[in-house]
């Protein structure tokens, strides 16, 4: 059934969709890997996002590997082009992020991590998503592991749906 969008979500709209594509990953306590990603953002007609990203290690030869982190959340514009996001995360760990929208392009930071007692020791984090002419990028850095805030992931993606 086609659900009318909720007028709220008007400066989200641009993340709409099915994207998949490649991105690269790294932390000073970690080899930097490659891995590959589909993201999707769909709307059930009230005022926000549903969000979901699946990635894989990308082998030297190219092929897709084992599965690597996912996550889940919901993405909440306010007045004034701010935005707050929920995002659950397998691996013990729940984000809420508070940021703003403008031109296609949003920047978040995190407002709250909680962890379970055996998450990995994450404490910030800074995530940047914008339009690269048609291709979504994308961007987070991590403050974890008694590091300070610095690039875990980046990647691109295409619209497939
Ligand atoms: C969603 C895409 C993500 C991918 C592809 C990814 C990938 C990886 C990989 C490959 C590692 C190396 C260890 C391993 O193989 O498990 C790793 C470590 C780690 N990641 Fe991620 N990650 C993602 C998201 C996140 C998020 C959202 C967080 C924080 C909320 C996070 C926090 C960490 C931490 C704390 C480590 C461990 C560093 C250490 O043990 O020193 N990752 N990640």
């Amino acid at each position: 059934m086609d659900v009318e969008l909720h007028p709220d979500l008007e400066p989200l709209k641009f993340l709409l969709g099915t994207w998949e594509g490649a991105g690269v990953g790294g932390y000073p306590t970690i080899e930097s890997f490659n891995f590959g990603q589909e993201i999707s953002f769909t709307h059930v007609g009230k005022p926000f996002l549903v969000y979901a990203s699946r990635t894989w290690k990308i082998e030297e030869d190219g092929t897709l590997g084992r599965p690597l982190g996912m996550e889940t959340g919901y993405w909440r514009p306010r007045p004034d082009h701010q935005v707050e996001v929920t995002l659950a995360h397998p691996t013990g760990i729940v984000e809420i992020y508070v940021g703003n929208v403008a031109f296609n392009r949003v920047e978040l930071h995190t407002d709250v991590v909680a962890r379970t007692e055996s998450a990995k020791e994450v404490t910030g984090g800074h995530r940047l998503y914008g339009l690269i002419g048609e291709d979504l990028g994308w961007a987070y850095d991590m403050a974890a592991m008694g590091h300070q805030l610095q690039s875990h992931l980046s990647a691109q993606l295409k619209k497939v749906s």
